[in-house]
């Protein structure tokens, strides 16, 4: 009896928070029907067969271009299409600049002296302008593409001892990305190829959980509230291997302080040229192998895989290697001119964007979007997977076609609404010129040197190119293929 009249009190200030809530958050965009406390989230994950990104791509079909869920007592913007993409990042670019920070990555010692989540400030004005002029400037690039080059030999180099074995090929490429960044970072290799344990406590196993579980659902995003007590333990987690990688490139850091170099060759010279201190310096050097390998390495094992789906697009780019290569091994200096490759790569980025949502952008204020008032505070996802596929933007959308890329002048800068896998505005990816230049070339060396069979003799067309959200999107299973040097 008791407990029935305490449910029973209970009504009235349900009602009353119903009411406070619909009077403070008028003229939202539309969205699935929202529960007290636990908002959207039933609908989100009943079917846990289904990745969020395709159903948040199939609810857009019918709550529009501009929807609004609640995950628990958060709001959520999702933009779908060109046109929503456009308002948010171009003319309302200013005020939806903020960064939505996932929980397990709210680290004491990095996110203050953080690139990638901190809000516009003068720091990060700084940190924008250092890697645009600096650290990926045409120049610096120029000068470390040997570098790049020898690395993606070395790759090439290693699967030679594979083949006609089955590997599991991001492994390696994951690898040899790794040893591209820490080439850019601190002129020094951070992978060693090997079937056996060689990076078992290395960066690139401490950088790989730091993702994953970064990408792990934090019941602290519904309900910041519990932050603190960090239930899961992924931030406890997440910090530790922070402290753990630091300690990795702490020797190399301090020895450099002591012996500096007389030209400036990698980022660590120029931070130390500008007086960063050890924080500032950790925080960079993470938040270049954290967002350079993972993005860079999902799109390759996409574009190789839809290449060995699809035999006659890899002929193309066979063909037109032969032409442009010939016998010898690919180089940055050719990559201008292999404009099917560039173009197999978009369609990839176009159908399957490694950050399909971007990276979360923040309302930093409470503004107007396409007619909607959108709370200040409000998480702001822009779904470049559903703009890439959309009909209204692309014909026969869900076609590997690269050729549409020679039909048009839609490139991947960020004036293109319809196709936007670095972002755009103000916040876009700082990395794209050197992933512009990577991916290409590991791809072209790939293609170039060896012919990718399936294992168990699976034909091209039995390939399942099945999508998996975790921090990028990945494809599940990871693509296994075996190398057979090509004659
Ligand atoms: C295929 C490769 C890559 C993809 C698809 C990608 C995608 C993105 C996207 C979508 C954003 C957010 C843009 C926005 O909010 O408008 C971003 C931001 C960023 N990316 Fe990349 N990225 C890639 C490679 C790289 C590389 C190689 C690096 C560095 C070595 C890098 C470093 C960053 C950083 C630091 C930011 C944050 C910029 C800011 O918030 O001001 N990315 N990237």
């Amino acid at each position: 009896m008791d407990l029935q009249v305490a449910l029973f009190s209970l009504i009235p200030i349900i009602l009353v928070c119903i009411l406070f809530f619909k009077s403070k958050h008028k003229n939202l965009p539309p969205g699935p029907h929202a529960w007290p406390l636990i908002g959207s989230l039933p609908v989100l994950f009943t079917n846990t067969e289904v990745p969020l990104h395709i159903t948040l791509t199939n609810m857009a079909h019918t709550h529009g271009p501009m929807m609004i869920l609640w995950l628990g007592t958060q709001p959520t913007l999702v933009a779908s299409t060109a046109e929503a993409a456009m308002e948010i990042l171009k003319t309302k670019d200013r005020v939806c600049s903020g960064r939505h920070i996932r929980m397990s990555f709210r680290l004491k010692h990095h996110i203050k002296y953080s690139l990638v989540w901190s809000d516009c400030t003068d720091y990060w004005k700084l940190l924008r302008k250092i890697a645009r002029t600096e650290i990926f400037s045409p120049k610096m690039l120029q000068a470390q593409s040997h570098v790049r080059e020898q690395k993606v030999g070395e790759l090439v180099e290693y699967l030679r001892s594979k083949e006609g074995q089955v590997v599991k090929l991001t492994q390696f490429v994951f690898g040899t990305l790794l040893n591209i960044l820490g080439n850019v970072v601190f002129s020094r290799d951070v992978f060693v190829y090997s079937d056996d344990d060689g990076n078992k406590d290395g960066i690139q196993n401490l950088i790989r959980e730091m993702l994953m579980i970064g990408a792990e659902p934090n019941i602290a995003e519904f309900y910041p509230i519990l932050e603190e007590l960090d239930l899961q333990g992924l931030k406890r987690k997440c910090d530790e291997r922070f402290l753990r990688v630091m300690k990795l490139w702490k020797g190399t850091v301090n020895e450099r302080k002591e012996k500096r170099n007389e030209e400036t060759k990698d980022m660590l010279d120029v931070l130390l040229a500008n007086d960063f201190n050890d924080a500032q310096i950790n925080a960079l050097f993470l938040e270049t192998f954290g967002p350079g390998s993972e993005t860079s390495s999902a799109t390759i094992e996409w574009v190789m895989s839809e290449l060995i789906k699809n035999p006659k697009e890899m002929a193309k780019v066979r063909k037109e290697l032969d032409e442009v290569v010939g016998t010898s091994t690919v180089k940055e200096s050719h990559l201008p001119q292999l404009p099917y490759l560039q173009a197999c790569i978009k369609e990839t980025m176009r159908l399957h964007p490694a950050a399909p949502f971007l990276l979360p952008r923040r309302a930093i204020e409470a503004c107007e979007l396409m007619g909607y008032t959108i709370p200040k505070d409000c998480q702001i996802l822009v779904n470049a997977y559903a703009i890439g596929r959309d009909p209204h933007s692309w014909t026969d959308p869900l076609t590997f076609r690269p050729e549409r890329f020679f039909e048009s002048d839609v490139d991947y800068h960020g004036g293109h609404y319809q196709f936007i896998p670095f972002g755009s505005g103000r916040r876009t990816c700082v990395g794209m010129p050197l992933a512009t230049r990577t991916i290409p070339l590991i791809v072209g060396s790939l293609v170039h040197t060896y012919d990718w069979g399936l294992p168990d003799g699976k034909r091209p067309e039995e390939l399942e190119l099945k999508e998996m959200l975790s921090l990028s999107l990945a494809i599940d299973p990871s693509l296994c293929v075996v190398p057979k040097m090509r004659v």
